[in-house]
């Protein structure tokens, strides 16, 4: 199964993440906006698509840059591919009621991360 999200960059350097919803996989844990990619659909539409509906945000392909992946388990193998935006998109709006916030990468590595975006977000502090 494969899986996009974005590791959305402000002004000051701040990266923005999202809290998954109680109840679901790693409900409760930090993550980078995105989901899952649909049959037969472009990855970097998914991710475009998905934004959209998570945080009401309009992007281009040309803002998203391919940055760093992670894969996890069998039965399904999720491969989560991380691309990155440093580019002002406006403020986010929560359209799924979800909780986030803009956090320095010390921040976001004090918060309880799904173990992938961990990984992913490890790379970036280097
Ligand atoms: N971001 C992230 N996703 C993970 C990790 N491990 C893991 O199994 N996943 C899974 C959970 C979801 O099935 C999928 C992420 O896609 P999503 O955000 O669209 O999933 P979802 O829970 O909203 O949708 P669903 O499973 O209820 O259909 O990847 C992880 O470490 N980080």
């Amino acid at each position: 199964m494969l899986v996009v999200a974005l590791a959305l960059f402000d002004q000051e350097g701040r990266v923005l993440l999202q809290q998954r919803p109680p109840g679901k996989h790693h409900g409760g844990m930090w993550e980078f906006p995105g989901g899952k990619v649909e049959v037969s659909e472009k990855p970097v539409k998914a991710l475009i698509r998905e934004i959209a509906e998570e945080l009401g945000l309009e992007l281009d392909a040309a803002m998203l840059e391919p940055a760093f992946f992670a894969e996890e388990g069998t039965d399904p193998a999720i491969v989560l591919n991380l691309y990155t935006s440093r580019q002002p998109v406006g403020e986010p709006r929560a359209l799924e009621g979800q909780d986030w916030g803009w956090f320095s990468l010390a921040q976001a590595a004090a918060l309880p991360l799904a173990p992938m975006d961990r990984k992913l977000l490890s790379r970036f502090a280097g």
